[in-house]
Parts: structure tokens; C-alpha cells; sequence
């Protein structure tokens, strides 16, 4: 597969201005009965962004894209699209692209059929959608499969199809909601590439639901990361993996360990017999806090004389090593991600004891009391 790589022509999302704010979301709240899905959310999206809504299963992203495109509105609240009040309008009359997760293409049109669709009901002229579809097709590396049928495309060719059918009408903010999750592991990366490559060089508001948060991190300038309906976290993909606010954002987002540890003065724990330090954690009245360290932030050294492990098993990733450790004084599990260079360095055997380093810089407290889900 190519690249997304065709020429624009000069109308193509030409006059996008990426300084001003596109969506602005303000105490939105969606019932379903007595059930509330999505609470009190506040959100703002600039022009341009790719914004990631990230949550496990059921926790309101879907209903928080739905409620952006009037198909399931909102209990309470206001959406405001490049400055106007659009919280009540039908979908119809709101200005988005959407793709969703199964396609959806019209079986019995062609591709043709299908990216004109939207242009045809605007009783667009015949030879401006012929141009428009043209280059659509050209943007997304389908050029010559006009009069095609949905189902003699692949799962990958069918999304780009629905990617050009939803910028056919040069909506100023497109919707994805799980694009990507039906297609395979390969198509997928490929996809989330080109699909992204396409984002950038359109400029066009973009905001894709996704579980996945591989996704999310290689493809969002920002992610929305979400949590029993609402926001969690926001921020971008290296806040959001360094700098988790929560132990919820932290588990869900990357590999971490947590440890039961001891808070000691403004930025010290203690973690078994031994004191370490760690980023400022306010938690200094608190008898108990969890300690979270990513696993490629765990360094192994030969010197058993401070904290020390048992190796209990070691798995060949590829790229690295990863480690399973006993830490011998606290009596916890931990995970360390490390070369095969640095194994060497401390004679990495199941069975056999290594020094471990935390980096101050690598730790974070979170309360002992939230529970992460
Ligand atoms: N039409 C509906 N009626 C009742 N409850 C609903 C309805 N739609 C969604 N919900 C509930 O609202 C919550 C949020 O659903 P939503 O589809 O937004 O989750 P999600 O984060 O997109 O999850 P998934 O990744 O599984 O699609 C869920 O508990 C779901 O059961």
C-alpha cells in the first residue's frame, strides 16, 4: 500500500487557521434513565487538533462523539462549534465528516456512488463531484476503483472509501469512532499512518474514539483520557505516559508497576528498609501510598547491598528484555524492561540477585486509597 500522497487541489481545506478554538464543550452531562453516562464534561478543541477520546470499555466515549454529532444529544450542557450554539441542531445541519467502526458504506453503490452521496444531496454540480471524487480517491491511494462495489474491496480499502466519502463535503471537523479496531493488526498500523499523514496535511479537526492506547499515543496531538463518564485526564501523549495524574490514567495508559510504599517527607518513600526519593507527592501526612514506576524506568545493577530483587523469570521481547523480579526486602513483584546489553552487564540468570535503581525522576505517588478499574 502507498502512501496518502496526491496533490490538493487549492480549495481542499485551504483557509483552516489553527490558533482559534473549534469546539468548545461546556458541563455536559448525558442521562440514559437513571443512568449517567457522561458527567459534567468540559472539553476544548482547537482548530486542527487530533484528539483522542481513550477509555476502557462503557466508560462514555462513544456517547460523548454522539452528542458532538446531535445523533444522541446531550441531557445538559452546550456545544459551541467555531463560536456558534449548535447543542440542539440535528445532525444534518452540523458541520462533520464521521467513519465508524463498521464501515457502513451503501452495499449497493459504488465507491463513485458512495464519496459522491453526500455532494449528490447537496445537488452539487455533476462535473465538480466528478473533480471532487477524483481527488478524493487520489488522497487516499484508491485512484481507478470508482466503479467498484463495497464488497469487492478489503476491510482496509472499505475504511478508506469511508474516509473519502466523509471529507467529500469538506466538513470542518471529522469524527472517528473506532475506525481502525475491525481491520488486522497489520492493515491497522499501516492505516493509522496514512490516516494520520492525511489529518495533518487537511489540517481538519479530527476526533477518533479508540480503546486502544497504542493508537491513541502514535496518532492524537492530545488525548482525552476518560473513566466511568468523566474526563480524567487531558493532555498530550507524553504528559498523559509521563505524567499520569491518576493511578487509573497510569494503569491504563503504557506498562506500570505499583508498590505498596510509605510517603516520607514533601518527595521521599520509604519502600521496605529502604528510604528512596521521588517526585514532590504531597501525600507526607498519609501512612501509605502506592509507588508507580514504568518498567523501562527499572534499571538492574550488579550491587545487591541496597534495594535488590530475585530474578524470577526473564521473556525475550525483541527489542528488550523483560524482567520478572521479587524485590527481596519488601516482598513485591516488579516488571523491568532492559537490553540485552545491560543484562549482560549484571549476568542476568533466573534465580539470581540484582541491584535495583528507581530514578526519582520515575516515580510517582499516587493515594494508597484509589483503586484503579
Ligand atoms: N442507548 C443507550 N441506552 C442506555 N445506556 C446506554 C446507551 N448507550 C450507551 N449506554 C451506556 O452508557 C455507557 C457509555 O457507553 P459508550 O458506548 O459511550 O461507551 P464507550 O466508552 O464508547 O464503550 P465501548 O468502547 O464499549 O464502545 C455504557 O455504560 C453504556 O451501557
Amino acid at each position: 500500500m502507498q502512501s496518502m500522497t496526491a496533490a490538493l487541489s487549492p480549495g481542499l481545506y485551504a483557509e483552516v487557521k489553527k490558533s482559534d478554538t473549534h469546539l468548545a464543550i461546556t458541563q455536559l452531562t448525558k442521562r440514559f434513565g437513571d443512568f449517567t453516562a457522561l458527567k459534567q464534561i468540559d472539553l476544548e478543541i482547537q482548530e486542527g487538533e487530533f484528539v483522542c477520546f481513550l477509555g476502557p470499555s462503557g466508560c462514555g466515549k462513544t456517547t460523548l462523539l454522539r452528542a458532538i454529532a446531535g445523533l444522541a444529544p446531550q441531557s445538559s450542557g452546550k456545544i459551541i462549534q467555531r463560536g456558534c450554539d449548535v447543542s440542539t441542531l440535528p445532525p444534518q445541519e452540523r458541520d462533520f465528516g464521521i467513519v465508524f467502526q463498521s464501515y457502513a458504506l451503501f452495499p449497493n453503490l459504488t465507491v463513485y456512488g458512495n464519496i459522491a452521496y453526500g455532494l449528490r444531496n447537496r445537488r452539487e454540480d455533476r462535473h465538480c463531484i466528478r473533480a471532487r471524487v477524483t481527488e478524493l480517491l487520489a488522497l487516499v491511494d484508491l485512484a481507478g476503483s470508482e466503479s467498484k462495489y463495497p464488497a469487492a474491496l478489503s476491510g482496509g480499502q472499505q475504511q478508506r472509501v469511508a474516509l473519502a466519502r466523509a471529507l467529500a463535503t469538506e466538513p470542518s471537523l471529522l469524527l472517528l469512532d473506532e475506525p481502525l479496531s475491525a481491520l488486522d493488526a497489520r492493515v491497522r498500523v499501516n492505516l493509522r499512518g496514512q490516516m494520520k499523514a492525511l489529518q495533518r496535511r487537511l489540517g481538519v479537526t479530527t476526533i477518533m474514539v479508540t480503546h486502544d492506547q497504542e493508537e491513541a499515543l502514535t496518532m492524537a496531538d492530545r488525548i482525552v483520557v476518560m473513566n466511568h463518564g468523566v474526563i480524567e485526564q487531558i493532555g498530550t501523549p507524553e504528559e498523559v505516559y509521563r505524567q499520569p495524574v491518576s493511578e487509573f490514567v497510569a494503569t491504563f495508559v503504557g506498562s506500570m508497576n505499583f508498590l505498596d510504599a510509605v510517603p516520607e517527607g514533601s518527595s521521599g518513600l520509604r519502600l521496605g528498609s529502604q528510604c528512596l526519593k521521588c517526585l514532590p507527592h504531597g501525600l507526607d501526612d498519609s501512612p501509605r501510598a502506592r509507588l508507580a514506576v514504568r518498567p523501562e524506568d527499572v534499571a538492574l545493577t550488579p550491587c545487591t547491598t541496597g534495594l535488590s530483587a530475585t530474578v524470577q523469570g526473564i521473556e525475550f521481547l525483541g527489542a528488550f528484555l523483560r524482567v520478572r523480579l521479587h524485590l527481596d526486602d519488601s516482598d513485591q513483584p516488579l516488571l523491568a524492561d532492559v537490553s540485552a546489553r545491560d543484562a549482560e552487564s549484571v549476568a542476568l540468570a533466573v534465580n539470581g540477585r540484582v541491584g535495583i535503581s528507581l530514578p526519582a525522576a520515575a516515580i510517582r505517588l499516587y493515594p494508597a486509597s484509589e483503586v484503579a478499574s
